[in-house]
């Protein structure tokens, strides 16, 4: 594994109040790491300070070797930003948002032209470059910060809640160019999301709250770890049944005439009830979801409000 972030014993506090305690994470180059946790958490302090805005109490952050603190231009090379509230220029077009932004990174003129087909391409927009941005929907808005922060070839894109507030099919269009990027042009990309679904399909979640990191791994792993299975049954037989899941040790509960049951091992569990399966008259599996996962580790949904 080559991490492209390396953040040991981070510590940011505003006066006295630690709102980062004494974290310590590592991003692999090329994965795409979702960054999760309630309001509060220490998520935006923690990219602040990772893009070089806020500085830190103690600890070192790293982003391709580069010390966030020490090499604040170099770490700005190295990376690419999308935060949630628009920057772009709504009366220009978007050549001319990213030819600013060209100027803005010191690209030479003559690599200008390159550059903006270059990340017009990746978006899909290459048609779309005389547009005004203000006739844009929020999709291709979207889209156009997605193609600016790649302008100066960065090699991670911090992408902060990237699809909050855009319909489903638009959500899955960016997902389509975020995996694009990291397939194709190895980018390493550090992501916040509200979407369970969304934090689900990469490669490593590390879950905050409270100002700490209370869970880092895969999203398989974290299932497994924290959600079980869970069967509803209903029987015609209820007596065989809870003789049946109490012989096996199962722990059941009885609602509105049907029996839930959760379980570590669905097969086991299926195996169990086989020999009762002439007296089931209805049987439905569900499994474990993310959020579960992030109820079960943060006892909170992941926005309150939601
Ligand atoms: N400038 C500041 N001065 C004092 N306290 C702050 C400041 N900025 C953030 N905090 C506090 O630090 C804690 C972490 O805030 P932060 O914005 O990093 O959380 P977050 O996980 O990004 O939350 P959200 O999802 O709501 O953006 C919160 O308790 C917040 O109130």
């Amino acid at each position: 594994m080559n991490p492209i972030i390396q953040v040991k014993n981070f510590t940011k506090k505003y006066g006295d109040f630690v709102a980062v305690n004494n974290i310590s994470f590592d991003v692999e180059e090329g994965s795409v790491f979702a960054f999760l946790g309630p309001n509060g958490a220490g998520k935006s302090t923690t990219i602040n300070t990772l893009c070089t805005i806020f500085e830190k109490t103690s600890g070192t952050l790293l982003i391709d070797g580069k010390d966030v603190s020490r090499q604040k231009g170099e770490v700005r090379s190295a990376i690419g930003v999308v935060f949630q509230d628009s920057t772009l220029d709504a009366k220009m077009t978007i050549e001319e948002n990213l030819k600013m932004h060209c100027v803005f990174y010191n690209i030479p003129n003559r690599e200008v032209e390159e550059r903006i087909s270059f990340v017009l391409n990746l978006v899909d927009l290459t048609g779309e470059r005389k547009k005004m941005v203000s006739a844009l929907s929020g999709g291709m808005k979207r889209r156009v910060e997605i193609a600016r922060g790649l302008i100066h070839y960065p090699k991670v894109l911090f992408l902060d809640e990237p699809t909050t507030g855009l319909d489903p099919q638009t959500r899955a269009h960016i997902w389509e160019y975020i995996m694009k990027l990291q397939k194709e042009r190895n980018i390493t990309i550090f992501l916040t999301t509200h979407y369970m679904e969304e934090a689900e399909i990469c490669n490593k979640i590390a879950i905050m709250d409270g100002g700490e990191i209370v869970a880092h791994d895969t999203p398989y792993a974290l299932k497994k770890k924290y959600t079980k299975d869970k069967a509803y049954i209903n029987t015609k037989n209820e007596e065989a049944l809870e003789l049946l899941l109490s012989e096996h040790h199962l722990d059941y509960t009885k609602k509105d005439g049907y029996y839930k049951v959760e379980a570590e091992h669905l097969d086991r569990l299926l195996e169990v009830l086989s020999v009762h399966k002439e007296h089931i008259t209805n049987i439905e599996i569900k499994k474990g979801t993310f959020n579960d996962v992030f109820l079960e580790i943060t006892g909170k949904k992941i926005r309150e409000e939601a």
